[in-house]
């Protein structure tokens, strides 16, 4: 377990619990997803509602919320807590005693009856001073309800640089070189090979800790399986062999603008993963770049970038904005004036960069 990987690390003790929190959460949020949501993304109508921002929002977000923000304020009373939902999605008393029942399933340190209390702790504003931790509890709804991959991403804030991240990735086999097919999950393919990622069977938890390196280690029950190993970023610089991961939602992510970035570097295979899995993929070598471009005006949540971001980093690998800037998460919530997330195994960064400058000033001229 992270124990023996990090003893003497000064956060070993809240390593150790957010990967434990974050690999039940995980196991709970896939058993919800089974049972509630099938490849023809048909849901139960008791798991799911529309979000003022009309986001689909999941009994899963809510019950991995308030079992992840209920445990640690248990174990840290005086840490503070940014996420992403509020007890307001929680429908009725129908619902809160379905996320109840989940929670008792799947907490090993009780159960606090105050659902909705536990939910709201996550309504901190976040900014540099103090810990705060940092939870996306459903990274990748969308995935989530295709039956397809998502993320339970926390990290650990302390005076505003993000110390630690966990990325419980329930469908994400721990085997290197997950199966890969096919897809036409993209728009406007001009000659390149679009491919997506089949559900494991396992899943898999990455953690790192700033400065002691990044992990992986499967969900599985099997003790001899579960065993952490360390991960790196592959070397690679040649664009032929090179994979970009980027959002399977053009929404989220435009694709057309990928598509032109990759085309100046030669890359020719695209790999579409929701949520921070991506992050995961080129922490352990398996892709190389991954891009994400929202529509202009689009501001970032932290949630969705603090754990990975150490992941990578400590993997070897590197997250800039659009122009090379570091991402600053003690703003608040938010990640301010950040345009476009490139995220590279550190060796293309300079070449990647230079590929997103062009194409985003040909964007500004022509639009
Ligand atoms: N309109 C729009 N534009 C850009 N980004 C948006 C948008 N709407 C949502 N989101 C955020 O994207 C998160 C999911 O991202 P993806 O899984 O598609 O992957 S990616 O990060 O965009 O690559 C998603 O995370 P979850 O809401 O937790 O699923 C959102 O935080
Ligand atoms: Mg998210």
């Amino acid at each position: 377990m992270a124990r023996s990987l990090l003893a003497g690390h000064r956060l070993q003790h809240e390593l150790e619990s957010a990967v434990d929190i974050v690999s039940r959460a995980s196991r709970m949020a896939r058993e919800i997803q089974k049972r509630y949501c099938d490849a023809t993304q048909t849901v139960g109508d008791a798991t799911t509602l529309a979000k003022a921002d009309a986001s689909p929002v999941t009994i899963a977000d809510l019950a991995v919320q308030a079992l992840i923000l209920g445990e640690l304020h248990m174990l840290f009373p005086e840490d503070r807590f940014v996420a992403e939902e509020t007890s307001s999605s929680v429908q009725d008393e129908r619902m809160e005693g379905a996320i109840r029942t989940w929670l008792t399933q799947y907490s090993t340190r009780g159960v606090d009856e105050r659902v909705r209390d536990s939910i709201d702790l996550g309504s901190d504003a976040g900014g540099c001073r103090g810990r705060i931790w940092v939870l996306d509890p459903v990274d990748g709804t969308k995935g989530f309800l295709r039956n397809q991959q998502f993320c339970i991403a926390l990290a650990l804030l302390v005076d505003g640089l993000a110390e630690l991240g966990v990325l419980g990735c329930p469908n994400l086999s721990a085997a290197q070189e997950a199966e890969r097919i096919a897809s036409g999950y993209t728009e406007g393919i001009e000659g390149e090979k679009c491919l997506t990622i089949v559900n494991g069977t396992d899943g898999c938890v990455f953690f790192a800790a700033r400065g002691a390196g990044a992990y992986m280690q499967s969900l599985t029950d099997r003790r001899e399986q579960a065993l952490p190993q360390q991960i790196h970023v592959n070397a690679n610089t040649d664009p032929s062999w090179a994979v970009m991961a980027e959002s399977v939602e053009s929404g989220h992510s435009s694709h057309s603008l990928t598509g032109k970035m990759i085309r100046i570097l030669g890359i020719r295979q695209r790999l579409g993963v929701d949520s921070q899995c991506k992050y995961g993929l080129l922490s352990r070598g398996e892709a190389c770049v991954f891009l994400r471009f929202p529509r202009p005006g689009y501001v970032e949540n932290i949630w969705d970038h603090a754990a990975g971001t150490v992941v990578l980093t400590e993997a070897g690998g590197r997250v800039t904005d659009a122009l090379g800037g570091e991402l600053d998460f003690s703003h608040g919530r938010k990640l301010p004036n950040v345009r476009g997330i490139v995220a590279t195994n550190g060796h293309m960064h300079p070449a990647v960069l230079a590929a997103v400058k062009h194409v985003l000033a040909e964007d500004v001229t022509s639009g």
